[in-house]
């Protein structure tokens, strides 16, 4: 399958929830995608083709959904997988960054044994808006001394400058499918 023929599949089978979670936003919903087992394998396999040869050595994924996508990706490039995860998560010993949501604040957590300097890691997660979430990421991994170059995507909100903030970390981004608006 093209890329340009996951992204009509992929407008097809992710539904948006208007005013979810608080009025004016419009949620993009991957559960939709995820009860479609075709349309999910798509997504994996192109992820998988699109980084072989990258060199990558784990995958970071950042709570909740950036797991739906980045362990199965993770076990078909038999790569590492990372989480990084919501405070109070991880048991052992963590480092954390603090970033704003689209519609909030947060903190997202490390092991802190989780990436070692020759680490190449490619950032996955299911949406991108405003970039704060891969923002952080980005950030907790090089603390810890990992290589990040690349960041992956199933839906880009290109409006919302997400893509533009993480370019401008050094990040190239590979994204799916583009959905205008908020
Ligand atoms: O680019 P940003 O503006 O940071 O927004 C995108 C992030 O927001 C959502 O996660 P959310 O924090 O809602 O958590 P969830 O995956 O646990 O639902 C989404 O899964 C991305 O991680
Ligand atoms: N509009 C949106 N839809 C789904 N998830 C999101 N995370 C941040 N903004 C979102």
């Amino acid at each position: 399958m093209t890329h340009t023929e996951l992204s009509r599949l992929l407008e097809q089978v992710i539904k948006s929830v208007q005013d979810y979670p608080k009025p004016g936003i419009l949620f993009r919903d991957v559960t939709s995608l995820m009860q479609d087992g075709a349309a999910f394998a798509a997504v994996i396999d192109h992820l998988k083709q699109h980084y072989s040869g990258h060199g990558i050595t784990k995958i970071v994924g950042t709570e909740s959904r950036g797991f739906i996508f980045g362990a199965p990706l993770a076990y078909a490039m038999g790569v590492a997988f990372v989480p990084v995860r919501k405070p109070g998560k991880l048991p052992r010993e963590t480092i954390a960054e603090s970033y704003q949501l689209e519609y909030g604040q947060d903190t997202l957590e490390i092991h802190l044994d989780a990436i070692a300097p020759e680490d190449k890691v490619l950032l996955v997660d299911d949406l991108l808006a405003t970039g704060g979430t891969i923002d952080a990421t980005t950030k907790l991994v090089r603390r810890l001394g990992g290589q990040v170059t690349d960041a992956t995507f199933v839906v880009n909100l290109p409006d919302l400058g997400g893509q533009l903030r993480l370019e401008a970390l050094g990040l190239t981004i590979h994204s799916l499918v583009d959905f205008p608006g908020h």
